[in-house]
Formats: structure tokens, sequence, C-alpha cells
């Protein structure tokens, strides 16, 4: 009888059940949104039970959908939106505060702290990442001293963390299982990707017990069987998990050094394949846990860009120039250019290569004849100048060349974004058919796991190119337009300096 992988992605703004084939075809996709919420300007938390409550929804309705019941699903792979931080109860299993969200900057003073005493170099260079809020470290601190009796509690053993992954595999295993897998370890700057031991120097100096902490496995690996009966007529095994941009990494087949992928989703994030090198970044990067074709740890560049898809999501509901994201796409090509008109969406702060968390959004060379139009397509030109301030870094810490880029996620359905990228990169760009990357590689590794697919030999021929973008700019118009907006996020850093 016929098997299929259950992935559950568990994203930023939504949920999504999908089930792959052995030909890797996304045969049923189930997909919810759930509230977010925004206590201040610049907080951002989610409920993790209203997730818990979107992941039982969607994977019941795509099991519906498919007609298929437990005994049908060969295992389960977890993908999910990294670095967000949950602490609960480990007897009651109910959350002590909301889910802290990646793009909350309800830490900085924290964070800034850190930087103060002088902790900066150490934590990069066992972690790979910036001292900033959107790592989880910072945001297990302000709940262990903000939510009543909770450091007490911590230290008795009461309390677990765990990024989204490990919530969801505690609720699908009935409390048995408090695991993670090592490239979510790695977005929590309490892990040592050296060393891959969540690290004691650097507990001690946030001051977070170690009794809070998951184990940390492979991402193919068995992490445990489901025991929620009302979902699961019998028990599936966990088999595959990794934060979803390492999911993607994977999916899209990235396996050797040098491979890249962008994912356009609310932010974006670009990620080069290193190989068993970790590569120390001096520029904005971050170095991070992947997997490599045997689903084994290897090492990434990465470039976390804050404010991408969102930005259009800002034209539709804070501007209200647009209806639906996807119209940007024509009103951009209604124009012959930009118009002289520079957007720097930086809402929360610039992340990769600035990391600057005082810097807000600008809009520059505006004038009496600019339209909706010019706002849409200079808010898109962004999206890509900001990929080039990443690819660009990449290409100079790592000498290697990037000759090609893979593209996923949700603003990837955008022509004309693409078309542009793939002019001011002056390299070509290719989307693959299943544009659920993250899912699949998620999949992959899951379906790696239990035998599923043998090798990655099996899966390589699953990605398929869709569609091609190659670049088609005069190299003069390419220069003025790349340093028109280096100008800009400077003039925009330089506005809010102090
Ligand atoms: N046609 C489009 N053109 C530009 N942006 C788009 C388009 N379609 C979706 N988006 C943007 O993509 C984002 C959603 O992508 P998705 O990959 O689902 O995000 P996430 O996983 O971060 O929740 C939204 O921010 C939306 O504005
Ligand atoms: O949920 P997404 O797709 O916006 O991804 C979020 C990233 O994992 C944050 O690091």
């Amino acid at each position: 009888m016929e098997k299929f992988i259950l992935v559950i992605d568990q994203g930023t703004t939504s949920t999504r059940a999908i089930l792959f084939n052995k030909d890797g075809v996304d045969i049923a996709k189930s997909q919810e949104e759930f509230p977010q919420y925004f206590p201040q300007p610049s907080w951002v938390e989610h409920d993790a039970n209203e997730i818990w409550q979107s992941v039982l929804n969607v994977t019941h309705k795509v099991m519906q959908e498919a007609g298929i019941s437990a005994k049908d699903i060969e295992s389960i792979g977890i993908t999910n939106q990294r670095e967000t931080t949950v602490i609960w109860d480990k007897e009651s299993g109910m959350p002590i505060h909301h889910a802290l969200v990646w793009q909350s900057r309800q830490t900085n003073d924290i964070t800034n702290q850190l930087i103060d005493e002088g902790h900066e170099d150490l934590i990069r260079l066992k972690t790979g990442l910036k001292v900033n809020s959107y790592f989880s470290a910072t945001k297990v601190m302000w709940l262990l001293n903000e939510i009543p009796q909770a450091r007490k509690r911590a230290e008795k053993g009461e309390l677990l963390f765990g990024t989204i992954d490990t919530w969801l595999i505690w609720k699908l295993t009935d409390g048995q299982v408090h695991a993670t897998d090592y490239t979510n370890a790695s977005r929590t700057m309490m892990f040592n990707i050296h060393s891959l031991e969540w690290d004691e120097e650097l507990l001690s100096i946030f001051n977070i017990p170690k009794t809070l902490l998951p184990e940390v496995k492979k991402s193919s690996d068995f992490y445990g069987k489901t025991a929620y009966y009302h979902l699961f007529d019998e028990e599936v095994s966990i088999t595959g998990v990794a934060g979803d941009q390492q999911a993607a990494l994977f999916g899209q087949n990235c396996f050797e050094p040098g491979n890249v992928k962008n994912t356009y989703g609310t932010g974006s994030f670009i990620l080069m394949n290193t190989g068993k090198k970790a590569v120390n970044s001096e520029h904005g990067l971050l170095t991070t846990l992947a997997c490599d074709d045997k689903g084994e740890v290897c090492y990434a560049l990465e470039g976390s860009i804050f404010v991408t898809g969102s930005a259009i999501q800002w034209l539709r509901d804070g501007l209200e120039i647009i209806e639906e994201s996807y119209e940007t796409e024509k009103m951009s090509y209604e124009l012959a250019s930009n118009e002289g008109v520079y957007v720097v969406p930086a809402f929360v702060g610039l992340g990769a290569p600035y990391w600057d968390s005082n810097v807000r959004g600008a809009i520059f060379g505006v004038t009496r004849g600019t339209s909706r139009q010019t706002f849409a397509r200079a808010t898109l030109e962004s999206i890509a100048y900001q990929t080039k301030d990443v690819i660009e870094t990449m290409v100079c810490e790592t000498g290697l060349p990037i000759t090609q880029m893979k593209v996923d996620g949700g603003a990837s359905k955008n022509k004309f974004l693409l078309e542009f990228q793939a002019d001011i990169l002056n390299i070509p760009i290719f989307k693959p058919l299943v544009t659920e990357t993250t899912a699949m590689g998620a999949a992959f590794l899951a379906g790696l796991g239990t035998g599923f697919w043998k090798n990655t030999e099996e899966i390589r021929h699953i990605w398929q190119v869709e569609s091609s973008f190659y670049p088609d700019m005069d190299v003069n118009d390419r220069d003025a337009y790349y340093k028109k907006w280096k100008k800009a996020v400077a003039a925009a850093r330089f506005f809010h300096e102090d």
C-alpha cells in the first residue's frame, strides 16, 4: 500500500500540513493562519497552544482531504519558524507566557547589556551568531526575569524550554520527548556549534539553568512516537526535524559547499552550504548548522533579512495601496524605472549584514509624480537590493564565486522581483517546480530516517526547475541602481544614529 510522509511546517504567520508521496509530489496540503499578538510596538508574540491547535487542525484536514489514516503515514517531519521561544510547565504542559517570536524586540535591553559587558566576541566564536534579540537566549532570560516565580521554578527543574519544533514534539508525544535538532539548537545562542553541545560557559553568563534545555539530535533521526490518539489512531514515528531555512536548503538540494538558496517569506533567509567548514563571518553573516547530503551536520553561512515579504504586507495593510500582494508585479512592470525612489524597509531595524537595531524605515526620492506604482516597485526592488547586500558579503567572506541562486517562498511568485533580482545580482536564478521546498526538505529528512528514500541520490531527481531568470541589465544601470541603494541605507542609518 502507498505510504506518505506527513510534514508539519510551522511558520511565523501560518501552519501547513503537507503529504508527500515517494515521488516527492505534495499530494495534499492544508494551511491555517493563527493570531499574532503585538503587546507593544516591536514586540511580537504567539500563543503556543493556538499554534498547537493549528497543527491539529491542518493535520486533521490534510488527512481527511487525502482520505488516509495513521497507518498510511510512513513518518512525520517537522520544520518550523526558528528562534521563537516557549517555556512551559513540565507537569501541566502549560506555557508560562506567550511564545516570544524571532522578530520581537522586547529583549533589546538585555542584548545591549551583553554587548556592554563585552561578551560579543565569545558568543560569536562559540555560536556563530551576532548578539541580537533575534535569537532565543535573551528571550529565555526575559521570560525567567519577567514572569513571576519563573526563575525559581526553572532552577527546581519544573520548567522546560523549547523552540517551536521542541514544543510540537513534546505535544505530539504527550510529554514523553523533550528534544530538538542541531539546526534549531544552533539558533538559540546557547549552543556551541563546534563542540555540538549546550555551552556551559554561555549558560552561566546568561544565568540560564541547563535543566530547561532539550536533548539535541540529528535532523534525520528517530525522535519518538506520537501519542495523540484523537489525531492518529495508531502511533506514528517522528523521524525528521529541521529549522525552516535549513530544511529549505536541503529541499533545494543545496548539498554541496557553495550552493545557495534564498527563501522570500516574511523576511528573507539566504543560506550558503559551506560543508564541514565553519566560516567565521567578519562582516555580519551568521554561521549556522545545516544538513549535508547524508542528513549529517554541516555548516552554512546565513544572511537573515528581517523585512521583505512583510514590506509587501505593509503596502497592503499599512499604506493600503494594493489589495493583494501579487498586484505589485503588474504595477512594477508598468514603470520603465524606479523613478529615483528608494524604500529602505528597516521597520524593525536592519538584519544582515548591517545588524542595526536603531535604524527605522525610510523613503528617498519622492516627487510630485511619485505614484502607487513607484512605491510598489521601490519596495520590491528593496527586497532584491537587500539580497545583493548579503550575496556580496558571502562572496567576500568565502572567496567562492556565487554563480547561481535557487529561490522559494511566498514572494518568489513575483516575476518582476525575480527578474530584477537576476539583473541586480548578475547571476541566473532558478525557481523549482515544487515551491514548498521547506516542507520538501523536512520530508526528505524524515524519509531518509526510515529508509523511505535510501539516499540523496534517490531524491536529487525530484528537484526540477519550473522557471529560470537570466540577467539582462546594462552594467552601468546595475551599478547606478545599487550605488543609490547603498546611499539610501547609509542615509537612513545616519538619520537614526542617536
Ligand atoms: N506575488 C507576490 N508578490 C510579492 N510578495 C508576495 C507575493 N505573494 C506573497 N508575497 C509575500 O510573501 C510572504 C508570505 O510568504 P510565506 O513564504 O508564506 O511566508 P512565511 O513562511 O514567512 O509566513 C508575505 O509577506 C507576502 O507579502
Ligand atoms: O516562518 P518563516 O518562514 O518566516 O521563517 C522564519 C525564520 O525561521 C526565522 O529565523
